[in-house]
């Protein structure tokens, strides 16, 4: 992996693309590119881009900044970091970075990533991926992170074995938690029932992590939406511990104060949401496999209003 690019530079991108870019750009090692537009492009082409997590702050440069892809040109690793719902434009847009060897590696919360980009370069090498970090963009060119976690899991069921291990030594080696997940799908799914079920209720209740876990009527709804998609998971085939709602349990108990989903800042902010991939998603998928999931429908509707 010789040209890796991270198309967008916010929470995520921003934080795994700058510790690449720490690591790699300088030398020139790997070259790493930011693709990034508007103004936070334009500040981190003339500033860099400024992480500050609890731990240390600094300053990256990538190796190349822009929002042209045909400026850029073919990669060998594509790392998708947009929300959910620009994936499909950015691939398109990205067209000219995307040869027949790139592999392209989505990051965004959610289970069906690959096969939405799958339904859009049919040919190329598609991994899977999921990370933990509260992470966000405050300002253009600046990323600040919440928390003392900051992991990342990838892999792929029909991927180039040593490509992938090869890319989690490069990950590694740049100071990333970054972990081959021997069975990519159950691991995204065990995010994916974390996420789906605490965004869907803290945007609901409009309550931070801590709220749905401490107030009984939360708490109830909480279990409900658990029930449901592990449900969901089950009639898949997805293989999840038993434990999987009460390792949820204790991680919100141990999350910082405050701390809340993105879909719920997004709510707050009056932003676009992740509300299909995050919750509609669970009641499609429902009704496809015959598992009823009424408490995510009910959310979702009301949700739908906002
Ligand atoms: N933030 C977090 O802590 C976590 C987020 N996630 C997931 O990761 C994914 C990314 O989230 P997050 O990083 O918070 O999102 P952000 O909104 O912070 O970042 C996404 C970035 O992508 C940019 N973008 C979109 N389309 C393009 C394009 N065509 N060209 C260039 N840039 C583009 C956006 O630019 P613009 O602003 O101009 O639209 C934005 O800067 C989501 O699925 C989220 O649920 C997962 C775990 C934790
Ligand atoms: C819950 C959290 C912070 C965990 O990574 C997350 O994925 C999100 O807010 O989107």
């Amino acid at each position: 992996m010789k040209r890796i690019a991270i198309a967008g530079i916010g929470g995520v991108g921003g934080y795994f693309g700058g510790l690449l870019a720490r690591h790699y750009a300088p030398s020139g090692e790997v070259e790493i590119i930011f693709i990034a537009r508007g103004e936070n492009e334009r500040e981190i082409r003339e500033h860099g881009l400024r992480i500050e997590t609890p731990q240390e702050d600094f300053t990256v440069r990538p190796s190349l900044i822009s929002s042209d892809a045909s400026q850029i040109g073919g990669v060998d690793l594509l790392i998708c970091c947009t929300k959910s719902y620009d994936l499909e434009q950015s691939l398109q847009q990205l067209a000219p970075c995307i040869g027949p060897h790139t592999v392209l590696l989505p990051l965004l919360n959610g289970v069906d990533s690959r096969d939405r980009i799958k339904a859009v370069y049919p040919q190329n090498e598609v991994w899977d991926g999921c990370v933990y970090i509260l992470s966000r963009l405050r300002a253009p060119g600046r990323v600040t992170v919440n928390g003392n976690f900051g992991s990342l899991f990838f892999g792929a069921a029909q991927g180039t074995p040593a490509q992938l291990k090869a890319t989690e030594q490069l990950f590694k080696a740049a100071g990333m938690q970054a972990t081959l997940a021997p069975d990519i799908e159950a691991t995204i799914w065990q995010k994916y029932v974390f996420i789906s079920s605490t965004a869907t209720l803290t945007s609901y209740a409009d309550a931070d992590f801590k709220g749905i876990v401490t107030e009984a009527q939360n708490k109830e709804l909480l279990r409900q939406l658990l029930s449901e998609i592990t449900a969901v998971a089950a009639a898949k085939h997805i293989s999840l511990p038993d434990t999987v709602a009460q390792e949820i349990f204790t991680r919100l108990e141990n999350i910082p104060a405050g701390a809340t989903s993105s879909m719920h800042s997004d709510f707050k902010a009056g932003k676009p949401t992740e509300v299909h991939s995050l919750t509609d998603y669970v009641v499609q998928l429902g009704q496809q496999l015959g598992v009823p999931t009424p408490t995510y429908a009910q959310i979702y509707e009301a949700l739908k209003k906002r």
